[in-house]
């Protein structure tokens, strides 16, 4: 049975009677097959799963979509009692924020300022914060992030690392559609003509990680992503598209290396990234 809390008093008493591990999956809610693989893989790994599901203001823009950002609470619960979830944690906004916007945030460094952070000023500062607190309040074993947010996993990693917060992170590949689109929440915002453009991400990903299969160096590999997004279907505007080391370092690299995309469709921002393996210098 999956038992729905929304106050930190009675998280902490049901957190209490929980014996053995427990794996966290923060979510914004709206969950999908996606969400659906986090709480998969929590359930083999933890004895306990606890989902956490909160549209957290402190990371939307003024001009953002805080508003209009899908709540769907009885199918997410009811996806949560399908997957074996023991806890959802749902509070509103006043239950984490009880006096407004907190007076100390999580400063996410440098890389908080890059790529998601260029295009969202203050994103990564309202992620870190909230998901310190989530951590706080729940008190897990295991916490689990998808890689499709490939930034926000390298940024709490970094977090839990360097503030020392004892809790394991573990990464979860991106779950995408049949034809390569990832999915997220935001894709229900799309029509069926941006749905189409939206394939420009995965394509460009694609299209670059082949190249590199082949090995082409980075210089190439990039060229033929960019090649590859502005061939593709019409419709989506490109915000960056860049290729990194696995730590989000910037600068060509041989072996292990990631590509990451974000595009507007319409009104829709996506974003997406794959791993490519860079040939080794000859
Ligand atoms: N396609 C996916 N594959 C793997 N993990 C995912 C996927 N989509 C979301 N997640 C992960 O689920 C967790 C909660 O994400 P969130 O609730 O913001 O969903 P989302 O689909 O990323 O939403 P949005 O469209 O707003 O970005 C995050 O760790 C996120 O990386
Ligand atoms: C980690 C998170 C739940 C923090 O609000 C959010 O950024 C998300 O859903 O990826
Ligand atoms: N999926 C990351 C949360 C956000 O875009 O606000």
């Amino acid at each position: 049975m999956t038992e729905l809390v929304h106050t930190r008093a009675e998280l902490a008493a049901t957190r209490d009677g929980l014996t053995g591990t427990v794996g966290v999956v923060m979510t914004m809610g709206a969950l999908h097959s996606g969400h659906e693989t986090l709480l998969r893989a929590a359930r083999e790994r933890a004895d306990h799963v606890l989902v956490t599901i909160f549209v957290n203001p402190l990371q939307f823009g003024p001009d953002e979509d805080f508003n209009r950002y899908p709540r769907t609470i009885d199918v997410d619960l009811e996806i949560c009692r399908r997957a074996g979830v023991a806890v959802v944690f749902a509070p509103v906004v006043t239950e984490l924020y009880p006096e407004g916007k907190p007076r100390v945030w999580v400063d996410p460094g440098q890389l908080g300022e890059e790529l998601e952070g260029q295009s969202r000023p203050g994103f990564f500062h309202g992620v870190l914060t909230v998901v310190l607190k989530l951590l706080h309040v729940t008190r897990p074993d295991l916490a689990f992030f998808g890689e499709k947010d490939y930034q926000q996993l390298t940024l709490v990693r970094r977090m839990v690392g360097d503030l020392d917060v004892p809790v394991e992170i573990v990464g979860v590949p991106t779950v995408r559609e049949p034809d390569g689109l990832a999915l997220s929440s935001r894709n229900r915002y799309l029509s069926p003509d941006e749905r189409a453009a939206a394939l420009s991400l995965s394509g460009a990903l694609r299209a670059g990680a082949a190249a590199a299969a082949v090995g082409a160096d980075a210089g190439a590999v990039l060229a033929a992503a960019h090649a590859a997004f502005e061939s593709g279907p019409s419709g989506a505007r490109l915000d960056y598209l860049v290729l990194t080391d696995s730590d989000l370092e910037p600068g060509p690299t041989a072996g292990p290396a990631r590509m990451l995309v974000a595009a507007w469709v319409g009104t829709t921002r996506l974003i997406d990234n794959m791993s490519v393996q860079l040939a080794p210098y000859s």
